[in-house]
């Protein structure tokens, strides 16, 4: 056999523990149970020969080499050796192999089912805890891949592996008993088909690194399908959605190449095997017989077991190439597991409390690589106020967020919320107490209802606090309107639905949550001025009620704020309530100028 990687067992063994022996001690028993029922055989063919009254024991034996004893045990037991005793005792083997053989091939299809579960749930853990500022760099092809097909691949990996273990073990079996019964025939037959393996290892090899291959071209096709999901209306509008095509067809064919590849490569090994041991043991009887002199009816016994054996040996050799042919997702699935495992998310013990001091940044610094984003920023925003952050294109507005979030950790200086520093804070529990309206609306393909209380089991307390909160968030009229009104079921990204009302559901959504901080990023620029207007009424209506933070290209969003941070490029700042700011900053000055909304001096 071919060197079977331990680290594949090891891989295995990891997610399915003590279970994967039982599956392989029935894999022994099956072959044991098989390879005495066939020594019946033997003194089957002997007693039909000559003697069928029962006195087949005489001769019988002759031929059987060490295996003679299970004759003498059968005459031990009292039973005599004739054709119908030794008839029934073959079939009782074999229906005990079934038995076996059940018992194995159900446990491993139980055992894949367990495993192909928890490669997801524990992929679907890690992912969870993943670091954002290393999902930010990851290859989010890959993620998919690796969490759909790539987990099926390694499902198909897991069967091939078990199933040529399987064989592998009755190999042996097998093996072991055409010793018994002649151990030279055994012998040379096994030396030559260990050596036959050595023709097969360059096939091996391709196999393994067309699949290595495959599982890559894998993940850029998976990239390039999200990316056309996402930007699918945009691809579409501009008609370059052709032009993409084209690129995605290439990914399809180079895939198709691959799998053709290692296709090409199983069939040329399969076709090849049995044309290889037929002529191993040809040669071995012929040497036998003629350069050793033999009597053929010596190796009638081994040659039955070896004829089984080197059935098993088929079947490990097939399975492994099938095996090899999936292995790249395995070494996929366990680079990622590492990747992922590497990069989890480090989180503080001390526990979080709901909002009560409000969060402090002192002398903040945070840089991507060589640009500086944030520079020696030092900022309060007290509990329950309403603060404004404004800046130009680029100044690290969504960056400041990321890291008020807890998502981006600093690299000097201190971010403390109600006094602790966010690096000891359980900053999972903080950020179960964030509310968050981005300028792109989060919706899921489910009901208003789901939408707004993210799947909390629709009681009537429930559906009532959804209604509130879609009529504080101005979207009760539209959801009223709607045929199915809150049952209503959204589409894709909530694709039945205008920017607005999408960017309406998404703040319900907030408001529902009852969060302490509630940041809205863009939240209303999908909005028309009416209704952006009446949100803005309503979220200054909460003023007061949550620590606010607002983040606005339009200034008139954030003109009643407590205090507004106010970033300039290359980590400066200023801050200031929105007439201080008017007073003292002439850039602040210019910007409103320059949106002029009014008077407002
Ligand atoms: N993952 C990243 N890796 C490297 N640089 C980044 C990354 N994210 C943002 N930047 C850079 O950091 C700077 C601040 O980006 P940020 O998105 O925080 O700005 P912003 O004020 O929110 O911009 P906008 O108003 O356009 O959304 C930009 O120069 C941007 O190019």
């Amino acid at each position: 056999m071919p060197t079977i990687s331990l680290r594949y067992f090891r891989f295995f063994y990891g997610y399915l523990g003590n279970g994967v022996w039982l599956t392989l001690v029935a894999s022994m028993f099956m072959a044991v149970l098989d390879g005495i029922g066939l020594t019946m055989f033997l003194p089957l063919m002997q007693a039909m020969d000559g003697d069928t009254s029962g006195g087949a024991a005489a001769g019988a034996g002759e031929g059987m080499g060490n295996m003679a004893f299970l004759l003498e045990a059968i005459a031990a037991t009292g039973l005599g050796v004739n054709l119908v005793n030794l008839l029934l005792i073959m079939l009782g083997f074999f229906v005990l192999k079934g038995v076996a053989k059940f018992a194995s091939e159900y446990y491993r299809v139980i055992l894949r089912q367990r495993f192909a579960n928890k490669m997801r749930l524990n992929n679907m853990r890690l992912l969870a805890r993943y670091d954002y500022a290393a999902f930010m760099g990851a290859d989010s092809g890959r993620i998919q891949n690796s969490f759909s097909a790539e987990v099926n691949r390694v499902t198909m990996a897991y069967q091939h592996y078990f199933v040529m273990l399987q064989y592998a073990i009755m190999l042996l079996v097998y093996a072991g008993l055409a010793s018994l019964a002649n151990p030279k025939f055994a012998l040379m037959v096994g030396a030559a088909g260990l050596l036959s393996n050595f023709a097969f290892s360059k096939i091996y090899k391709a196999t393994k690194t067309a699949s290595t291959k495959l599982t890559e071209e894998m993940h850029a096709f998976q990239g390039f399908l999200i990316q056309s999901i996402a930007s699918f209306k945009y691809l579409k509008a501009t008609g370059l959605i052709n032009k993409y095509k084209d690129k995605v067809e290439d990914s399809i064919i180079t895939v198709e190449g691959f799998q053709r590849k290692t296709g090409t490569l199983s069939a040329i090994a399969n076709a090849l095997r049995e044309p290889i041991i037929m002529l191993i043991v040809v040669v071995a009887i012929l040497v036998q017989v003629l350069v050793f002199g033999e009597r053929l009816g010596l190796m009638i016994l081994s040659l039955l077991f070896l004829y089984r054996g080197l059935g098993s040996l088929v079947g490990a050799q097939n399975a492994y190439n099938m095996f090899l042919s999936q292995s790249g997702s395995i070494d996929n699935i366990e680079a990622f597991g590492k990747e992922l495992t590497a990069d989890q998310e480090v989180v503080g013990s001390q526990p979080y409390r709901g909002m009560t001091a409000g969060i402090s940044l002192k002398k903040l610094r945070y840089t991507y690589g060589e640009g500086t984003v944030v520079e020696n920023l030092s900022f309060d925003i007290p509990h329950k106020h309403t603060i404004g952050i404004v800046g130009a294109s680029g100044t690290g507005k969504t960056t400041l967020v990321n890291i008020l979030c807890g998502l981006l950790k600093v690299d000097r200086g201190m971010l403390t919320i109600n006094g602790t520093d966010a690096n000891d804070l359980d900053t999972v529990a903080y950020r179960a107490k964030i509310g968050y309206v981005t300028q792109e609306a989060q919706i899921f393909s489910d009901t208003i209802y789901n939408n707004v209380s993210f799947w909390d089991p629709l009681t009537d307390e429930v559906k009532n606090r959804v209604h509130a909160a879609l009529k504080l968030a101005h979207a009760d009229g539209f959801v009223n309107d709607l045929n199915q009104g809150a049952d209503t079921v959204v589409g894709i990204n909530g694709i039945n639905l205008s920017g607005g009302q999408r960017q309406r559901i998404s703040i319900a959504r907030e408001l529902y949550r009852e969060v302490d901080l509630l940041i809205l990023d863009e939240a209303t620029s999908a909005l028309d001025s009416q209704s952006e207007k009446l949100i803005q009424e309503n979220i200054e209506s909460l003023a007061g009620r949550y620590t606010i933070l607002v983040i606005a290209h339009r200034l008139s969003t954030i003109r009643k704020a407590d205090e507004i941070l106010f970033l300039h490029p290359g980590g400066k700042y200023e801050t200031g309530t929105f007439s201080s700011l008017m007073a003292s900053s002439p850039a602040f000055k210019e910007m409103v100028a320059l949106q002029s909304f009014g008077n407002i001096e």
